[in-house]
């Protein structure tokens, strides 16, 4: 665990060149509608290492999904930059997918067709009968192969978010990139799909960044736990190791001694050290 006391807070180093998703030194300001400017985020480094699964927690308006979007390539840093396997990003692009909280997909497609759509834009090279395999082996990773046919209206929360999942690893992204994926679900469907991702995640080993406010979801996720500091100029504040052995399970993860210490620094963190008003 690294931990650090707030009245020491020291900037996180800057990450070494070689890791697999690197992001070095950077800013992001806003302009402000009265001519002014307002810093999100001021000289965030992190490196992430390939097949790594690492979460981010921090208060509500930190800079969580700017962040990401900077790593998705739909917004650039003000300063600094961030890297995938050395290349620059500045734009996005399929080998980096996005899960959002609200599933965003097309109402008008069926399930399948979302996941095909998705393919038939970003590898045009497959045959029609290669893509529809991808499509239907995802949907079938996500338990979903008696829904493919069914529209998202007709479809619960948590089959649009399987949906949306299958439809951005069909395209086997490089990072999977998810912005509190669970958000909108409701306890009992969240703990299952926690358990699915688990569950993919180790059959597949994508690289994962995820955004949360569930410290217990991070926890039984990921290898580390990125606490923000509190904006306006957020910066990595603390990164929490998680030590359990994988492959995980819920109840083990939750018996061992280290959870409860690991949930208090986080707690601590984020309603002590880094108390805010705004407590999502
Ligand atoms: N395009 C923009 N122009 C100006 N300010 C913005 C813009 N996008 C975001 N902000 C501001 O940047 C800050 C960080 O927003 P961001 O959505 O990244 O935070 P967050 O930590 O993801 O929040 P939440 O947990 O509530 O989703 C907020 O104060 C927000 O109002």
């Amino acid at each position: 665990m690294q931990t650090l006391d707030s009245t020491q807070l020291q900037p996180q180093p800057v990450p070494t060149t070689d890791a697999f998703l690197v992001i070095e030194n950077v800013s992001k300001v806003y302009p402000t509608p009265n001519g002014g400017t307002y810093t999100v985020l001021d000289g965030v480094n992190l490196a992430v290492q390939e097949g790594e699964f690492v979460s981010i927690i921090g208060h509500s308006g930190c800079g969580k999904s700017t962040l990401m979007d900077m790593v998705s390539g739909f917004r650039t840093p003000s300063s600094g930059e961030v890297r995938l396997r050395n290349q620059r990003i500045t734009e996005p692009g399929p080998d980096r997918m996005v899960v959002f909280q609200n599933y965003s997909l097309l109402p008008w497609m069926t399930a399948y067709e979302n996941v095909y759509l998705g393919l038939h834009a970003a590898r045009p090279e497959l045959s029609k009968s290669e893509k529809a395999a991808i499509a239907r082996d995802h949907l079938a990773m996500v338990g979903l192969s008696d829904a493919m046919d069914k529209k998202p209206r007709a479809l619960s929360g948590g089959m649009k978010q399987r949906v949306s999942i299958a439809r951005a690893l069909a395209l086997r992204p490089e990072v999977l990139l998810l912005d509190e994926p669970f958000g909108a679900l409701d306890p009992i469907t969240r703990e299952e799909l926690q358990e699915e991702l688990l569950k993919i995640w180790t059959d597949h080993r994508v690289t994962v960044l995820m955004i949360t406010h569930d410290i217990d979801e991070a926890l039984l996720l990921s290898d580390r736990i990125v606490m923000m500091t509190n904006g306006p100029a957020a910066k990595v504040g603390e990164i929490l190791d998680v030590p359990f052995a994988r492959p995980r399970n819920r109840s083990r993860v939750m018996e061992d001694p280290r959870y409860y210490e690991l949930r208090n620094e986080a707690l601590d963190f984020l309603y002590h050290r880094y108390a805010h008003d705004d407590v999502s």
